[in-house]
Parts: structure tokens; sequence; C-alpha cells
């Protein structure tokens, strides 16, 4: 791997007493793209929530362990939660935009951290482009997001993530709410943006996964059990786990 940008460390998540992630270590490589897969309720979403904070606000969830984004130690308190996710963007599985129109959905997280006003409308126009949504919407930017399809909403979603110029997204499950259709250009917008950012996507689907991801990590009652490129978890896994949960024997 050429250079780490992303990682875990003896990484343990607790909801409660119920321990969920289990000394999980992994390394992402910059500019890759990583899918999570395993069997539903295997701690994938939790550990892609693990890498920008989302456990904050849930009283019962403890971390022991690091992650860091670069040299920079994320649950460091002296970092602003505001700052780890402006450099760690996160995009949801049901597409989440404001109540507001497309180019507010874009300006608000500009404004917040005070990107200069004159710059704004371009980096709007940028975002739009590399999300591949400017075509469909540049006429009418004052619309309403909530009025856009769903696929479109996602690529917003995605614009809104990419405007703040982060170094890593995170996409937990993007496409499970998308048609055939819609889901592919997801893919091939995700496949664009990896020359500028690194990417880890917790997908079901395995021939998603096949299509779009670098490596593969997959993950088995909390535990990574095996991480790997693609081509070697789907052709040529070394665990048996691994070789039965892609051969669809079980998930
Ligand atoms: N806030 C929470 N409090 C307590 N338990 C939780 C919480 N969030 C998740 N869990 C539990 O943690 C485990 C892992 O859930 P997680 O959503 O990470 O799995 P997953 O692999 O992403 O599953 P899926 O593929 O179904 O989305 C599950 O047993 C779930 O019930």
């Amino acid at each position: 791997m050429d250079h780490v940008k992303l990682s875990a460390h003896n990484l343990n998540l607790f909801f409660g007493s119920k321990q969920i992630l289990k000394n999980i270590n992994i390394d992402f490589g910059e500019n890759q793209i990583t899918s999570l897969i395993g069997p539903s309720g295997c701690g994938k979403s939790t550990l892609l929530r693990c890498f920008n904070r989302m456990h904050d606000l849930s009283a019962d969830a403890r971390i022991e362990g690091t992650i860091q984004l670069n040299e920079l130690d994320v649950y460091d308190k002296k970092n602003p939660v505001t700052q780890i996710r402006k450099r760690i963007g996160m995009v949801f599985q049901k597409p989440n935009p404001l109540p507001k129109s497309i180019y507010e959905n874009l300006s608000y997280g500009l404004n917040i951290h005070q990107f200069p006003k004159d710059e704004i409308p371009g980096l709007i126009e940028s975002a739009l482009k590399e999300s591949y949504l400017w075509d469909e919407v540049k006429d009418e930017l004052k619309k309403p997001a909530v009025k856009l399809s769903g696929g479109q909403q996602q690529r917003l979603c995605i614009a809104r993530t990419v405007v703040l110029r982060p170094e890593v997204i995170l996409m937990d499950e993007p496409c499970s709410a998308l048609d055939p259709i819609s889901t592919r250009k997801i893919e091939e917008l995700i496949l664009s943006l990896r020359k500028d950012y690194t990417i880890v996507i917790v997908t079901h689907n395995m021939q998603q996964a096949q299509r779009i991801s670098d490596k593969v990590a997959f993950m088995y009652l909390g535990e990574l059990i095996e991480y790997d490129s693609t081509e070697n978890i789907f052709k040529n896994p070394r665990q048996e786990l691994t070789k039965n949960y892609v051969g669809g024997h079980f998930g």
C-alpha cells in the first residue's frame, strides 16, 4: 500500500456491556475504494461510524483503541468533531437532503466552515459537476432538493460532502434505496471520485463490491476476518468463512 490515509488500531467498541467491534486493525490506502462486507449485524456500519466519530453522542457507546487520519488522532478531544467531519465526510443509506433548495444544500456547509463568500458559487458548480448532477440541475438550483428523484438526491448528498473537499468519504450502503440504473450512476460516480478521495463503503451487494472496490474487508460477528484485494477475496480467499460468505452459503 503506497500511503495509508486512514487506519484503526486495536479498535474495540461496546454498546453498554455488549462488545460489538473486536480488536479491529485496518489501514485504508489513499485514493483507494474499500468495501466493508459481511452478514447483517456483524458491525460494518458501527465500524464505519467510528471513523468520523458518529458515536460521540451515543451515551452507551464506549470506544477503545485509536483511529488515525494521516498523523491526526481522530479521537483526541483537542480536535473538534466538526473539523474531523469536514475531513472525513459521510453519505448515508437513505438520501437525506436538507429541506432547502439544491443550492442551499451545498452552501450550508460552506457557510458553516466560513469559505469565502465569493468562492461559494464556483465551489458549488464544481461539486455538482464532480457529482454528475450539474447538467440535470443547473437551471433549477432554487428548486427544493426533496423534489429531486431518489438517485439525484443521493448524488446531491455526495455533492454536499465533496463540496467541503474532504480527504475521506464514508458511504453506508449508499445505493440500497435506489433502482439499478441510479445505482449504476452512483457506482460510476464513486469510481470517478477515487482520484481525489479515499473511499470506504459498506455494501451488501457482492456484485457492487466487485465492480467498484480495490480492496474488500470481510467482517463476521464484530471481527475483521479477512482484508485483501477484491480479486483475492472473491476468487481466492484465505479463510473458510470468507469463502462461504462470498460463495453465498450464508448471510
Ligand atoms: N446504538 C446502538 N446501541 C446498541 N446496539 C447497537 C447500536 N447500534 C448497533 N447496535 C448493534 O450492533 C451490532 C452491529 O450493528 P451494525 O449496524 O454495525 O451491523 P451491520 O453489519 O452494519 O448490519 P447491517 O448490514 O444489517 O446494516 C448489532 O448487533 C446491532 O444491534
